[in-house]
């Protein structure tokens, strides 16, 4: 056995780790039970039940992955995806154990992906980290090359809120924060190297291409056709940016924590320093999402409990906004999950539908790379893009 994998090995959960999470879970004690003794003793001695094993891991990933996907997500008890994440862990020694070549690897790689994003595996955050690593040394290029985008000038465009060059803290935090209003911030996030770098797909590509995200198919996430999928990122920026581009339904990379996921891309990016602006003392965590798409993505008229800087990268976006104080007037649905929903398509009033939005007040605004928008907390947003576009989302209490 490879000796990374030895070392790797050792950060496995033990028995004693996961004993709580197994309470009531006689099959997956049993399957556990006998892969960690397993791979505990796997250095010295050829285990003769290895195939049963390696078959049983695999049984219990896919018995759990259903018990993810059954019901809504928000209620998967949570020792459901920790089982799952588990088991992903061992699925991914016992293919190593096959073989670690770089299509294998390719596959754990994937695999771990998944877990991270179904699983949960806050309590294993090493061994995460060092099997990242040494899953994730290869680089990927395209069959075809994806195109370099060209860094666009700014356009003339109506901009109905503020709009501050750069501000420094203090004007941020008097102008912006404590009176809760929405202002473009122009010019701040030049500094980025994602600003130059990213415009080369092929880069982003190279870093994140055999990585696993998920994908929002259909242009609209309130609408019946829409649905979510996980996929490589190569075959979506190959899909959506290639020489096919236009020819397929519109897939969105969207609200994704890309950025804790693949750590070389965060190097790219900065947290602005408005986020240590906070009402909570001491400031919590910064939330950060990645919404990569094509021309044409929409987010419908929605709102976030917190504080947004909304950074544009390359591509620009059509922003329509809406004050908490219009809610009553903006038909949120109903049900709980889309609660923070409009049912308006914010682009395309239908006063006989819904008549209160003729009393609603919106501000139309133009996001281009460089800038970021900054949204208090509840502020009703529609966004579209009018281009290929890359947005970083920093959100604070
Ligand atoms: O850019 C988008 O499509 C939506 C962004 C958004 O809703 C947010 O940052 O909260
Ligand atoms: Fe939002």
């Amino acid at each position: 056995m490879d000796p990374i994998l030895i070392k790797l090995a050792k950060l496995l959960p033990r028995l004693e780790d996961v004993e709580e999470l197994l309470d009531n879970e006689v099959e997956a004690r049993y399957i556990l039970k006998k892969a960690i003794s397993f791979m505990e003793n796997c250095e010295s001695s050829k285990c003769v039940d290895e195939e049963e094993i390696r078959y049983l891991i695999c049984a219990l990933v896919d018995r759990n992955w259903e018990r993810i996907h059954t019901g809504h997500f928000s209620s998967v008890p949570l020792n459901i995806r920790k089982i799952y994440a588990i088991g992903c862990y061992f699925k991914i020694f016992f293919l190593l154990l096959e073989s670690t070549d770089p299509g294998q690897r390719e596959i754990c790689s994937g695999i771990l992906d998944e877990a991270q994003l179904l699983g949960c595996m806050e309590d294993w955050s090493e061994l995460k980290i060092s099997l990242m690593q040494y899953l994730d040394d290869e680089k990927v290029g395209a069959s075809v090359p994806l195109p370099i985008l060209m860094p666009s000038t700014r356009l003339q465009s109506t901009c109905d809120i503020p709009q501050m060059e750069a501000p420094s803290l203090n004007e941020f935090k008097t102008q912006c924060f404590t009176p809760r209003q929405p202002t473009l911030l122009l010019n701040t996030i030049k500094h980025w190297p994602a600003m130059e770098k990213w415009l080369d797909l092929n880069y982003l590509l190279q870093i994140a291409g055999n990585r696993t995200v998920p994908i929002e198919i259909g242009s609209n996430y309130a609408s019946d056709e829409w649905s979510q999928q996980l996929v490589k990122i190569r075959d979506f920026l190959q899909r959506q940016f290639g020489s096919e581009e236009g020819s397929q339904e519109i897939e969105y990379l969207a609200q994704h924590e890309l950025f804790s996921q693949i750590p070389a891309l965060k190097k790219d990016i900065s947290i602005p320093d408005y986020c240590t602006i906070s009402g909570d003392d001491p400031p919590g965590a910064v939330d950060i999402k990645a919404w990569l798409g094509p021309a044409g993505t929409i987010s419908p008229m929605h709102y976030d409990p917190k504080h947004n800087l909304l950074c544009q990268v390359f591509g620009s976006k059509k922003i329509i906004l809406a004050a908490p104080e219009d809610t009553d007037k903006l038909y949120p649905h109903d049900s709980e999950f889309l609660g923070n929903t409009s049912q308006i398509d914010a682009a395309s009033l239908d006063f006989e539908k819904y008549p209160l939005v003729k009393e609603v007040k919106f501000y139309d605004l133009l996001l281009q790379p460089g800038d970021c928008l900054y949204m208090p907390p509840k502020w009703w947003h529609y966004v579209r893009s009018e281009a290929p576009s890359f947005s970083v989302s920093f959100w604070w209490e």
